[in-house]
């Protein structure tokens, strides 16, 4: 469990990036972190591998003070997956995947065994090991930085705006593609975004955060579009657009699902 207590974190010059922030992200769980561009998901997101050290409050591992804990090693033991993949570009794609194992201690061979087994379960094919990141399509680079953040096994996965950078149709692929990963492998994974409907698909827990990173609303996907906090959070999750607002319209005997302009979206099956 990843345990946010009451951090804040005041970068020099500026107004806080965050302010109070309290958070529980319970083991095994999806949770996403969702707000405008400066609202502080980013640096919430860094203060768990210490990329960025809070200014306030703590950040606890199952219980134990991530400050306590050498920020080598902690990175080492956390995966992390960046809008652009994050790949070194001068080393092969196996060699991205199998660098942190390595430096971890495992053997050379069993790494890229290893590694070659992980492009596997990404959905990449082996044929692409040798290739270097700019030889790779965007989709296929997100892929990779899963693989390799997979790839020391660690327990949380973070992810800021992972699949940010390509296009939708590649997008929506990358998040089943997750939906199913997490559905065998259950990490803990602390996931950024400011895509609402990413969040609802992807989050089992979703946090809305204003300015400052406070927490305008947290809950369900369900529990959010049920009961929208407020007037903010009715405006982000587009709780008035006519995709949100759906009706039943019958038709030769059957319950079809209409948005707020008419159009059908499905049928109602038993
Ligand atoms: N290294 C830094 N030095 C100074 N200010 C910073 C630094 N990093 C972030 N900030 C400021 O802190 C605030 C929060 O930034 P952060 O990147 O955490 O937000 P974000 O919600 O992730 O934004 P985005 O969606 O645009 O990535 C912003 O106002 C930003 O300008």
């Amino acid at each position: 469990m990843i345990h946010f207590e009451d951090v804040s974190k005041s970068y020099p010059g500026s107004a806080p990036a965050v302010q109070g922030f309290s958070l529980e992200v319970p083991s095994h769980q999806t949770v996403v972190l969702v707000g405008s561009s400066g609202s502080g998901k980013t640096t919430l997101l860094r203060m768990v591998n210490r990329m960025v050290d809070p200014t306030g409050g703590r950040v606890l591992i199952d219980d134990q003070d991530v400050r306590d804990v050498d920020p080598v090693l902690l990175r080492r033991s956390i995966g992390y997956v960046l809008q652009n993949g994050g790949l070194l570009p001068h080393r092969t794609v196996l060699d991205n995947i199998a660098t942190v194992p390595m430096l971890n201690g495992t053997p050379r061979s069993q790494a890229r065994t290893d590694a070659l087994g992980l492009l596997e379960r990404v959905g990449l094919s082996s044929t692409l090991a040798k290739r270097y990141p700019a030889e790779l399509s965007g989709g296929q680079q997100q892929r990779v930085g899963v693989a390799r953040a997979l790839a020391a096994d660690p327990n949380i996965l973070l992810m800021d705006e992972p699949f940010g950078a390509v296009d939708p149709i590649v997008r929506r692929e990358l998040q089943e593609e997750l939906l199913r990963l997490q559905a065998d492998l259950g990490k803990t994974i602390l996931f950024v975004t400011h895509d609402i409907d990413e969040a609802f698909l992807l989050g089992d827990q979703v946090v809305v955060l204003r300015e400052h990173g406070r927490i305008a609303q947290q809950g369900t996907p369900e529990e959010i579009l049920a009961q929208p906090a407020d007037d903010f959070v009715k405006n982000f999750i587009g709780a008035n657009q006519a995709q949100r607002t759906l009706s039943i319209k019958h038709v030769a005997g059957q319950d079809i699902a209409v948005d707020g302009n008419g159009k059908p979206v499905g049928v109602f099956r038993p």
